[in-house]
C-alpha cells in the first residue's frame, strides 16, 4: 500500500509512549530461552520481535525468520547449541543475501555443525545443534556486531563459558556492550577488554526481571520532526538518560540541528531550539549507530542543509542497500548526493520537488525516514506497512501530532 502524506504547515505538541527497544528485546528472548525464570517487560511489538517470539516456539524443522537479522544471527547461534535439534534456518529474499559467513564459521571453529543449504555464506542453514567443549573463538569483527552478540548471548551454557577474540576494526560497539550489560543484568558477568570478550559459565538458577527500555532508533523519526517543524515539542516514553542503546546518541547530535532533549522521569521531550551548529555534521562518523544515518541524512536534505556522514559500511548489508536508496530517493527529490561504500556526502540545496512516491526497498526506515518531510513538501511512501518490521504504530502515531495520512 502506497501512502500519501499531505504538507502539513504545523503539527501538535503531543506525548508518546513508543514499543519496546527491539535489540533489547530479541537479546533478552534468547536469554529466556535459555533461563526460562527470566521476565521481560515493555517487550518490543515489532515483527522482528514477534518472528524470534515464534522462532523460540516453534518445534517445526524449518524456521523462517522473514527479514529479522537479529533473528537469523541470534537463532544460528542458538540452535547450533541446541544438543540434537535440526533446524533449517531461513528467511526472506534479502535475508538470503546478507552474509552470515563469519558466525558460521566461529561455530564451526568451536565444533557446531552448520551446512549451508544454498549459496555458501549465506542463509538458508542446515543446523544439527551440539554441545562443543572448546571454549575459545576468533572471528572478524568489522561486518556485524550481530555475530558477536549471538556467541556471546549463547556463551554462558558452554561447560566453560567462551573467550571471543575480535580480529580488525569492532564496528556498531554499543550493540556489543548493550549485550553486555542485559547479560550483566539477568546476573552474568563478562568482560570486553583489548577486542577480546569473555563470558563466563553461568550454573546459577535466573529469575530476573526485565524492563525493556523504549526503542532510540524509533525515537529518532521524531527527532527529525522536531529538527524540520517551527516549535514542535514531543514527548516519548520510556526512556532514561543511562541508556543501553547506541542511538541515544540523537540527544547530541540532534542538538546541532536545533532539537534540545529535556530527561524526565523515564521519558524524553524534544524541543526545538533555533541553536545550531551544522559544522558538527560534516564528517559525523555513525559506525557506533548505523540505523539513524539514514533519518539524519533526511533531516538535513529537509533542512537544505550540507553533510558529510562517515562509518556507513555496514549500510549496504541492511534491508537494502541503504546507502543506494538513499541516494536514489533524496536525488528524486531534488538533492544531490554521493555515496561511497562507507560515506555520504549530501549538497546544501532549497530544491525539494512536489508528490514524489518514495521507493522503500523493503526497509522499514526508508519509510520512516522520508515521512518527517511533509513538513516541506507533499509525498507518497511506497509499500507504508514496512514499518512494522520494528514500529508496527509508526503511522498512527504521526496521525496523533497532526499528520495528514492517506
Ligand atoms: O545487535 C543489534 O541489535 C543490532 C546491531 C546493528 O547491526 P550491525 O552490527 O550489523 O551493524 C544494527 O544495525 C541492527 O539494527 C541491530
Ligand atoms: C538493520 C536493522 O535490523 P536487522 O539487521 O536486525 O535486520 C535495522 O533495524 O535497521
Amino acid at each position: 500500500m502506497n501512502l500519501k502524506l499531505q504538507q502539513v504547515s504545523a503539527i501538535k505538541s503531543g506525548a508518546l509512549q513508543i514499543t519496546g527497544s527491539k535489540s533489547e528485546t530479541n537479546r533478552l528472548l534468547i536469554l529466556q530461552a535459555l533461563y526460562p525464570n527470566i521476565k521481560i517487560e515493555n517487550v518490543s511489538n515489532s515483527d522482528d520481535s514477534v518472528l524470534m517470539q515464534r522462532a523460540l516456539a516453534s518445534t517445526d524443522e524449518t524456521v523462517d525468520i522473514h527479514h529479522a537479522g537479529t533473528a537469523m544471527r541470534f537463532l544460528t547461534a542458538y540452535f547450533a547449541l541446541k544438543e540434537g535439534r535440526k533446524t533449517t534456518l531461513t528467511g526472506s529474499k534479502r535475508m538470503q543475501e546478507r552474509p552470515i559467513k563469519i558466525l558460521v564459521d566461529a561455530l564451526q571453529q568451536l565444533g557446531c555443525d552448520i551446512q549451508y543449504e544454498k549459496e555458501e555464506g549465506y542463509p538458508p542453514i542446515n543446523i544439527l545443534g551440539t554441545k562443543p567443549e572448546a571454549n575459545k573463538v576468533e572471528l572478524q569483527a568489522n561486518v556485524s556486531s550481530q555475530y558477536i552478540s549471538a556467541l556471546m548471548l549463547m556463551a554462558s551454557s558452554l561447560p566453560n563459558g567462551l573467550e571471543i577474540a575480535l580480529k580488525g576494526k569492532v564496528t556498531s560497539v554499543p550493540y556489543i556492550n548493550m549485550t553486555l550489560s542485559l547479560l550483566e543484568d539477568v546476573g552474568i558477568k563478562g568482560a570486553f577488554k583489548d577486542n577480546v570478550i569473555t563470558i563466563p559459565e553461568n550454573k546459577n538458577d535466573i529469575d530476573n526481571t526485565i524492563v525493556v527500555e523504549s526503542d532510540w532508533s524509533s525515537a529518532s523519526y521524531f527527532y527529525s520532526i522536531v529538527a524540520l517543524s517551527q516549535n514542535a515539542e514531543i514527548t516519548l516514553g520510556s526512556y532514561k538518560k543511562r541508556s543501553y542503546q547506541g542511538d541515544s546518541s540523537l540527544a547530541t547530535i540532534y542538538k546541532n540541528l536545533g532539537v534540545e532533549t529535556v530527561f524526565g522521569d523515564h521519558t524524553v521531550t524534544l524541543k526545538k531550539n533555533n541553536i545550531t551548529n551544522y559544522e558538527a555534521l560534516h564528517g559525523l562518523d555513525l559506525s557506533n549507530s548505523p540505523d539513524i544515518a539514514q533519518t539524519i541524512a533526511v533531516t538535513c536534505f529537509g533542512l537544505g542543509i550540507s553533510c558529510y556522514l562517515t562509518g556507513l559500511h555496514t549500510l549496504k548489508i541492511k534491508e537494502t542497500d541503504r546507502l543506494e536508496a538513499l541516494k536514489t530517493e533524496i536525488e528524486k527529490l531534488g538533492g544531490e548526493v554521493e555515496i561511497t561504500e562507507d560515506s555520504l556526502r549530501l549538497a546544501a540545496s532549497n530544491r525539494m520537488e512536489k508528490d514524489i512516491l518514495i521507493g522503500t526497498y523493503h526497509d522499514h526506515r526508508m519509510a520512516m525516514a522520508f515521512a518527517p518531510l511533509a513538513l516541506r513538501t507533499s509525498l507518497s511512501i511506497e509499500d507504508a506497512d514496512v514499518v512494522s518490521k520494528s514500529y508496527p504504530d509508526f503511522w498512527r502515531d504521526l496521525e496523533k501530532l497532526g499528520f495528514a495520512l492517506g
